[in-house]
């Protein structure tokens, strides 16, 4: 259960965000982007959500209503008027559009949150690159690729960086904040004084392959699919086994349809072209069977379990 105490604390330091960055683009309108836009609107700052889908961009912005609504009903128990305007001013920060390009010119921080795919990153910063404002700092959502990779299609590589966010992003306090070979100083405690700005305890870390969380999760997650691949316990008592016996809020299956199946695939494709030798890596025949089955978890309402449409 997450204490009320928590969030409280959250919106508390994330009200006073005194960094640079008041204008905040954020391109990917799906699961992570539509919090990362939440929890900046929430924090004063003036969001536009970008995504290629205006469908996705009307299911997101539902979305991030209910669960301001749902921060709301803590932070303001006592005084629901109060969070009526907290919710109708934070959703009033957020514009959405489906061109990236005219929704950067006036930012200070553009977020990147699209598919996990270099060639589709790299094209879409190629293209910010020209247009944004030279102050402009770029930041990847990335769960496993390389910054420095991601960074290799823009020329600003001083104001390029890492902000690893983590699903549900209004709750998960953590943020990785991730330094490429040149960022620049300047940008990296920019980026970090606007993660606490959005209520986040950043910690850092160096451009290594799942910075500190994935790099120790996904194996784990890979290792409990493969568990059940070879049918050596059920889907339920494997996550049973690791809520009740390792104390984690969600096991691992659970766990990997709530993050969705399709971006713990290509976490692993990543990390199997660049490192064949190391098996923990290694492909797994039943996740590319869901993959291309269109089961991708929660979010397509099928994954290892079921879940009823929302
Ligand atoms: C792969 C990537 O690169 C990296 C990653 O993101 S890896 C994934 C990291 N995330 C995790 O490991 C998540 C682990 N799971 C959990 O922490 C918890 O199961 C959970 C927070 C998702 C849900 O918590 P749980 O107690 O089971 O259910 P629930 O009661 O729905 O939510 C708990 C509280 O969080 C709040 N909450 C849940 N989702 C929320 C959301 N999206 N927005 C706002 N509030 C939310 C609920 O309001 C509830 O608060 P309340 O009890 O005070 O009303
Ligand atoms: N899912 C997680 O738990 C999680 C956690 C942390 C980081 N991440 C990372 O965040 C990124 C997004 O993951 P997600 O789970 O939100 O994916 P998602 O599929 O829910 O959302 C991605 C969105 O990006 C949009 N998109 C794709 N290409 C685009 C483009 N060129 N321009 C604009 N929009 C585009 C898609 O329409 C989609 O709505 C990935 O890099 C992923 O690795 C995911």
């Amino acid at each position: 259960m997450i204490q009320f105490g928590v969030i409280a604390r959250n919106f508390s330091s994330s009200s006073a965000v005194q960094s640079a960055i008041k204008n905040v683009t954020v391109i990917g309108g799906g699961l992570m982007g539509s919090g990362i836009a939440q929890v900046s609107a929430q924090a004063g700052q003036n969001v536009i959500l970008v995504d290629l889908s205006s469908d996705v961009l009307a299911k997101s912005q539902k979305s991030i209503g209910n669960n301001l609504g749902r921060v709301a009903k803590k932070i303001y128990k006592d005084n629901p008027k109060e969070g009526e305007k907290f919710v109708s001013e934070s959703m009033a920060r957020i514009k959405t559009a489906t061109d990236p390009v005219s929704a950067s010119q006036g930012a200070d921080l553009v977020v990147e949150a699209i598919v996990e795919n270099m060639d589709i990153k790299h094209q879409l910063f190629k293209k910010l690159d020209a247009a944004a404002p030279n102050h402009t700092i770029f930041a990847s959502n990335t769960s496993s690729l390389s910054i420095n990779e991601i960074a290799a299609a823009v020329k600003r590589k001083d104001k390029f960086g890492g902000l690893h966010f983590f699903n549900p992003v209004p709750v998960m306090r953590l943020l990785e904040v991730v330094k490429g070979a040149e960022t620049s100083t300047a940008t990296y405690e920019t980026m970090m004084a606007w993660g606490k700005g959005v209520g986040k305890t950043c910690i850092t870390c160096k451009d290594t392959p799942g910075f500190v969380v994935n790099r120790l999760l996904v194996p784990y997650i890979a290792e409990a699919i493969r568990l059940f691949e070879r049918g050596d316990a059920s889907a339920r008592d494997i996550d049973i086994a690791m809520k009740l016996g390792a104390g984690y809020p969600m096991g691992p299956l659970e766990l990997a349809d709530y993050v969705g199946l399709d971006t713990n695939k290509f976490i692993l494709d990543g990390w199997h072209k660049k490192y064949p030798q190391e098996t923990l890596f290694n492909p797994i025949p039943l996740l590319n069977k869901l993959v291309s089955e269109g089961k991708l978890g929660v979010k397509t309402g099928e994954g290892f379990y079921k879940y009823e449409k929302k």
